[in-house]
């Protein structure tokens, strides 16, 4: 930064943002204008004898102009916020939300970025600018071979000849249709001036090129303000894709000028060309940022008569996205037409065309507010999220309830898709998108715009339950996962024989099993962890054909502090519109340990709603609502709260039987050539692996083909050409994976089984 220091006029501009950043602070509007009016011609008129030079002052500026961001947008109405962050964006390639950004403009990037563009202009489309240097506009046919449109020496005022002698700008107001710009090859600077065609010459009375657009009436320099030191004007030829237009006229006339202009000049500005449009406000996307050239375009008016009109576009001249004062266009149509394809990410189609904040400032340009890069963020991504869950769902604040992620209940495993075989409103579902009903299930009805509360709000039963929350479960905690059978769960024979003696066929007869063989309204599942409770749990909910309801209860009380206990009720009264119904909650120690006196009251609140609600269901006879506890921890869980599980299974860790099913069952569904034997050895080896252990086991084998693929193959190589999987990937995969549960452990749960379980064996 030394040579910096040594440029005097550069520090003076410093000095003058600096003060002018003061007078900023007075958040006096009027001042304020004047300030920014004189800090950005400041800014702007530099005399760009060096690349580097103003390079370093545009990053230096860039603090000043941040503050100017913070402060501007404060004051809503002025619309001086869009010129300060306008004038940031030219420095910070609209990163105009971070402070930590660094400037992308290098030494290397500007002059590569000439480069490209010349590349980019030899094949832009035919399209008109007008070209004015040094107060003279000339036309410069599209025909005409790239370098010879390209150079214009020494900012000089003669025409530049054709390479067959013909002057290039014999007629300053026939204005035949010609591709992007003239750069002065002395001060490296680019001239582009997109003028209306056959308008009069705007006058800059400098011999640095200017980058602007719009019709120069009047022979008004566009840059010919009072507010302005002179009318020397020069762009920033490095930023050379943005243009800056002061212009002082007060004719409503001009307020309409850029659009039209725009309109009739470029490519995609004209309606009958279509293409994709520059994301205007949009923060930065990748799609532009090797080249440096960014595209803002923005219009916006002072309060103030005095105040200038000021427009801000970064948009390259003459290139591909080029658009102003027009509505975008979806990149579809671009492709359609042939032009280029861009990053549809980097676009908003069908209701982006409604919107009005890329509208040129004859259309809607003085009534619809503007909005900041961020504010436009944050509406693109509700409106995506809306599109995601067809339908306007915006009454569910993702912070609290409804979030896409499914965070309460979660359970891994293949039956997630568990598809509650009970609720059946399929005629609503072939109204949405396959993915909102694939993951709502059959007892999810996605709302419009219009039902905005679920309709279970309808029920009796749900009077006084937060909708919020009854979506909530419905979406979250409701498991619509694949159907499980009894078979899927290998081993586990007492459990199972048990559970379908006293839950599953009461459940579905309660019409015999009543009084005294009614079922029992709690279960307790417990063992060491990855046995497959929950896999029991599914099973239960899917053979009785119940809904079945999958909550954490460490979410209950960790997530939802405060409003635990409103969940808790929630969950049942859902539960009970939706009968039969299993309540599935796992970890249940958590939510029914024992007392203490460091228990938190909201956890205390929980545990006391859980309890009225599990008495609840197990007095009302008519409800069939089963509550299935799992746990790792029986001996934590809470005396009052065992007694009201009156069935307590130990799930045990698989034996070699069922490990063998475990194995055979994963590997019939892989190409292997393992054989009996096989099996039986790995069986042998895998003592005291759990069903998840085995689980893990079997995956970890499956990679042994891949692993074995040379690293040049993996992505040619064709599905049937993978070698099957053998005993030698088990035997490296036992190296890999190991048992998870400890014998200490499993002493401890044949303990507590011995003293509370309903053991049989
Ligand atoms: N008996 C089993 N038969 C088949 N697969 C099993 C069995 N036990 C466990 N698994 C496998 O292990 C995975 C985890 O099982 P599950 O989640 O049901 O265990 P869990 O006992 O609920 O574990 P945790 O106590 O940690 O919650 C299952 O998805 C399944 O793939």
């Amino acid at each position: 930064m030394d040579f910096v220091k040594q440029d005097d006029d550069f520090l003076r501009r410093l000095q003058h943002i600096e003060l002018t950043n003061n007078s900023c602070k007075s958040k006096d509007p009027s001042r304020m204008a004047a300030s920014l009016r004189n800090m950005y011609a400041h800014f702007v008129d530099t005399p760009l004898s060096d690349k580097r030079s103003s390079m370093v002052m545009i990053c230096e500026s860039e603090r000043y102009l941040e503050k100017y961001a913070e402060v501007i947008d404060q004051m809503d109405g002025t619309g001086l916020n869009n010129y300060a962050e306008a004038a940031l964006a030219l420095c910070s390639h609209h990163k105009n939300e971070s402070t930590k950004w660094k400037t992308h403009l290098t030494g290397e990037s500007i002059l590569r970025m000439c480069e490209l563009d010349d590349d980019e202009e030899a094949d832009s489309g035919d399209f008109d600018i007008d070209i004015t240097i040094q107060g003279l506009k000339e036309k410069c046919p599209s025909n005409f071979p790239a370098a010879g449109r390209k150079q214009v020496t020494g900012g000089s005022t003669e025409p530049r000849q054709h390479p067959g002698g013909a002057s290039l700008f014999p007629d300053s107001n026939v204005l035949p249709p010609m591709n992007n710009r003239v750069r002065t090859s002395d001060n490296h600077h680019t001239s582009e001036t997109l003028g209306r065609r056959g308008s009069n010459p705007s006058v800059f009375n400098n011999s640095t090129a200017v980058q602007t657009f719009g019709r120069h009436k009047s022979d008004q320099s566009p840059l010919n303000s009072s507010n302005t030191p002179d009318n020397s004007r020069s762009s920033m030829g490095l930023l050379r894709a943005k243009a800056f237009h002061f212009n002082n006229s007060e004719s409503p006339d001009n307020s309409t000028l850029l659009g039209q202009q725009q309109r009739s000049n470029l490519p995609y500005g004209n309606s009958d060309r279509s293409g994709p449009a520059v994301p205007s406000t949009r923060p930065h996307t990748a799609w532009d940022s090797g080249l440096a050239v960014q595209r803002e375009e923005r219009f916006f008016h002072s309060e103030s008569p005095a105040t200038n009109r000021v427009m801000v576009n970064a948009q390259k001249v003459g290139g591909p996205y080029a658009n102003f004062g027009q509505k975008r266009k979806c990149p579809d149509q671009a492709v359609e037409k042939g032009n280029r394809k861009y990053p549809r990410n980097s676009f908003s189609c069908a209701e982006d065309d409604e919107e009005p904040y890329n509208q040129g400032p004859n259309e809607n340009a003085h009534t619809t507010p503007f909005r900041t890069a961020k504010q436009q963020l944050v509406i693109d991504q509700q409106k995506k999220n809306n599109h995601g869950h067809g339908g306007d769902r915006s009454h569910i604040t993702g912070t609290s309830y409804g979030a896409v992620k499914k965070s309460l209940g979660t359970r891994r495993g293949p039956a997630s898709k568990f598809v509650p075989p009970v609720l059946s409103r399929d005629s609503d579902e072939n109204d949405f998108p396959s993915e909102v009903t694939s993951r709502a299930g059959a007892g999810f009805k996605p709302q419009g715009p219009q039902t905005s509360v679920p309709e279970e709000v309808e029920d009796e039963r749900l009077r006084g339950i937060d909708p919020k929350m009854i979506e909530l479960i419905n979406n979250e905690i409701m498991d619509h996962g694949t159907k499980i059978t009894w078979e899927d769960i290998a081993g586990l024979d007492f459990a199972k024989k048990t559970i379908k003696e006293i839950v599953v066929w009461p459940m579905l007869r309660p019409d015999i099993f009543t009084g005294l063989r009614g079922p029992p309204k709690g279960l307790l599942l417990f063992g060491p962890p990855g046995t497959g409770k929950t896999l029991i749990g599914k099973c239960i909910a899917s053979q009785s054909k119940s809904t079945f309801f999958c909550i954490s209860a460490s979410s209950l009380t960790s997530k939802w502090v405060g409003e635990g206990e409103k969940m808790v009720r929630a969950l049942f009264a859902v539960a009970r519109v939706h009968q039969p119904a299993v309540v599935f909650i796992d970890e249940i120690d958590s939510l029914l340990a024992q007392r203490s006196d460091t228990e938190h009251e909201s956890s205390r609140r929980i545990k006391t709603e859980f309890l009225v609600q599990l008495d609840g269901a197990a007095t009302a006879s008519e409800d069939r609502i089963l509550v299935i506890g799992a746990t790792n921890r029986p001996q934590e869980i809470d005396e009052a709260a065992r007694r009201r599980f009156v069935k307590r299974l130990l799930i045990p860790l698989p034996e070699a039987v069922a490990r063998r099913q475990i194995v055979s069952n994963l590997m019939s569904q892989q190409h292997s050539d393992l054989g009996d034997n096989d099996v039986q050895a790995i069986c042998d080896q895998t003592d005291g692996y759990s069903g998840a252990d085995m689980n893990n086991l079997c995956r970890e084998a499956a990679l042994g083909p891949i692993r074995s693929i040379p690293l040049e193959q993996i992505e040619t190589i064709t599905s049937d050409q993978v070698r099957p999987i053998t005993l030698k990937d088990f035997q490296d995969a036992l190296l890999q994976v190991r048992a998870s549960v400890s014998s200490k452990d499993l002493q401890l749960y044949e303990e507590w089984n011995h003293t509370f379980g309903s053991f049989g064996h």
